[in-house]
């Protein structure tokens, strides 16, 4: 195992303190929430009874082989605790995700859960989110129109920077599990991710972005001293 596994799988161990028997759990998508999903499932095989919702086609078909029980958020009334990982997290906890292209399964299933923890390592702890590229699904249909407002939106809050159509590996434009295709936001810095977000939310070619804001509770992040844990005060 790799170092950064070895920290992913240690942060993934900790967020599964956090399951008791009975939860509706939400299951992220990454290389950091698939540990979380294998922990999960030894719990599981040695008697833990929870239910889980996957985030992605990637997420369900893992935990379907690991025989982590599955259901929906039209079975459930809601879930107790999601855990998920991220791309970038900032000392409010604002989050960019979207990496693996989940983004918006993520976000719906993470706003229907009384909790959100997200499981990292250090390399994700960011002063100023944007570094890494912004993920911004949109619809296939009219994507000029769509990418014009994303750029006069991003210009209304002093940012710029390129907008590139994420591809699969065969070079088509890649399709996310919900049909849509992401756009990758190069903005470097976003100082006001709330009013980058609320204007992004705005554009109707956009269907959601990687702006987790205000959605995490706890950011848990493994680093070569050990696992230290962030709770937004207000949680
Ligand atoms: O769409 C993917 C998700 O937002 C992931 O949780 C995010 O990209 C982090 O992935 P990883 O744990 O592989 O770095």
């Amino acid at each position: 195992m790799t170092t950064a596994d070895a920290l992913k799988r240690e942060a993934a161990a900790a967020a599964l303190e956090m399951v008791a028997n009975g939860m509706r759990l939400g299951l992220g998508t990454g290389s950091t929430a698939s540990w979380f999903v294998r922990l999960l499932a030894e719990r599981v095989a040695a008697g833990l009874e929870v239910v889980g919702v996957p985030t992605s086609e990637a997420t369900a078909a893992l935990a379907r082989e690991l025989g982590v029980p599955l259901t929906t958020l039209d079975d459930v009334d809601g879930l107790d605790l999601t855990v998920d990982g991220a791309d970038e997290f900032d000392g409010e906890l604002n989050l960019v995700k979207g990496g693996g292209g989940a983004l918006l399964r993520e976000k719906i299933v993470a706003a229907d859960s009384a909790r959100m923890v997200v499981i990292t390592d250090e390399s994700k702890r960011v002063e100023w989110l944007g570094a890494f590229p912004l993920p911004i699904e949109v619809v296939t249909f009219g994507t000029g129109a769509t990418l014009r407002a994303i750029r006069a939106a991003a210009a209304g809050l002093d940012l710029s920077g390129s907008l590139a159509f994420r591809m699969d590996s065969n070079g088509n434009r890649r399709v996310t599990d919900q049909g849509n295709w992401i756009v990758d936001a190069s903005f470097r810095q976003i100082s006001a991710p709330k009013a980058l977000a609320s204007a992004l939310s705005a554009i109707p070619g956009v269907v959601e972005h990687g702006l987790f804001i205000d959605l995490a509770s706890t950011v848990i992040i493994a680093g070569r001293t050990g696992v230290e844990r962030i709770d937004r005060p207000s949680l």
